[in-house]
């Protein structure tokens, strides 16, 4: 049983474990270990119960090690930690890429502790535990590697705690392999990360320092682009890392987009058509309101006029009917011309009746179903 968790990094992702936890689970006993600076502010912050400026110390007691720095902290705590550690101790980190650390880790520790690689698909562009926030991974997608010889039903099995530590975060566990997550995080992570930064150098060097560039670049622009304004330090430990599967993902991003422009040229409507629908498509299977284990949510999408008190109107229309709102999205607004918010509910039956409440309040209220989509 995990009674005693010990962080080591309490930045963005150590300290929003550490809140998560604390919410979820008082009794949990959380230790960090940082900076001094660091330690400091998680005592005033009161996020752990106990700081540790020496490792050895961080972790002697631990039944669970979290190492949550850069890829290379990790590397260098791995050859700290290992003769510190109690016998049948567990030890995770939350690295954006898996391989050099299963590694690593397999090198590095005694036989008598296991290492579960892990990474919350969850985060933002800032850092630090100023920025920590414990619904960082409510929703999330949150990976775990097994040791070697073992897999995803042996690590349910045998650390089930784990799991259910992590399904108090709020988020869903998927059990991969390292050379797959790997594949996968160059494609949905690594790769995006990168069109963030080139979508915004490409803008900064054709507007030759004209303002207007920026003036023009709306909401398409800042979707994409959010994550330009990243740290790089933390960035570049985790693409000089998963090289290889970054060159495989590049090049064929290269080729798509070579043939992209050959579309373009050819004035090939049917085929540019076809890439369109098929983004559609796809993207619309991206898991987004789930909760714990794959539990999707029912929809009601709500269109409102932009005047004080719409939100309001939508709420206390839903409190009046005894309906609980489980999500809330605002999905566009523009100014003077109102917005569309999305509301998802435990239920179908809880949805229909938020409909039918929403519609008889006189607001503009549909199911997904009812518009074909
Ligand atoms: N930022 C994000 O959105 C996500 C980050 N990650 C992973 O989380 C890890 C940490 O990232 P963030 O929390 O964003 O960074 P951060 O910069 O907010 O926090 C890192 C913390 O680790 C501490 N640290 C550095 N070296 C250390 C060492 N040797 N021993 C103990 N503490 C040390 C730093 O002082 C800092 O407090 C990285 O490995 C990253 O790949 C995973 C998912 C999302
Ligand atoms: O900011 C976001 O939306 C992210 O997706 C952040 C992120 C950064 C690094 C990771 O390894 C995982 C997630």
């Amino acid at each position: 049983m995990i009674e005693r968790i010990t962080i080591c990094g309490l930045g963005l992702i150590g300290g929003s474990l550490a809140m998560a936890w604390k919410r979820a689970r008082p009794e949990l006993h959380l230790t960090a270990f940082d900076r001094r600076e660091v330690l400091r502010q998680a005592r005033e912050l009161g996020v752990v119960d106990a700081t540790a400026e020496d490792v050895a110390e961080a972790v002697a007691e631990a039944d669970l090690v979290v190492l949550a720095a850069p890829l290379r902290g990790i590397l260098y705590l791995l050859e700290e930690i290992g003769p510190h550690l109690k016998p049948g101790a567990r030890v995770t980190d939350v690295c954006g890429v898996k391989r050099p650390i299963m590694a690593h880790a397999r090198e590095m520790l005694p036989e008598t502790v296991t290492f579960i690689g892990g990474h919350p698909m969850a985060g933002s562009e800032r850092r630090g535990l100023a920025n920590a926030d414990p619904f960082l991974f409510e929703n999330a997608t949150y990976v775990l590697c097994p040791p070697p010889g073992s897999d995803a039903v042996r690590l349910q099995q045998e650390h089930e705690d784990l799991l259910e530590l992590i399904r108090l975060l709020g988020a869903r566990v998927l059990v991969l392999d390292a050379e797959r997550h790997d594949a996968i995080a160059a494609a949905v992570s690594h790769l995006p990360q990168l069109l963030a930064v080139l979508l915004v150098n490409t803008a900064a060097e054709l507007s030759k320092g004209d303002e207007t560039f920026l003036q023009l670049a709306a909401g398409g622009f800042r979707d994409m682009t959010r994550i330009a304004s990243s740290p790089f330090d933390l960035w570049r430990d985790v693409l000089f890392a998963n090289e290889g599967p970054l060159l495989d993902t590049l090049g064929h991003f290269a080729a798509n987009l070579q043939r992209l422009r050959n579309r373009i040229i050819e004035e090939d409507e049917q085929a540019l058509a076809e890439a369109f629908e098929q983004a559609r498509r796809t993207r619309a299977r991206i898991p987004r309101d789930t909760k714990g284990f794959l539990h999707p949510l029912a929809d009601v999408y709500v269109r409102i006029e932009d005047r004080p008190g719409a939100l309001y109107r939508i709420t206390r229309t839903l409190y009046e009917a005894g309906l609980n709102i489980q999500d809330i999205e605002l999905l566009k607004v523009r100014e003077g011309t109102g917005g569309t918010f999305r509301l998802g509910f435990a239920t179908e039956a809880d949805a229909d009746r938020a409909c039918e409440a929403l519609r008889q309040a006189g607001i503009e209220a549909f199911r997904p179903d009812d518009h074909g989509n």
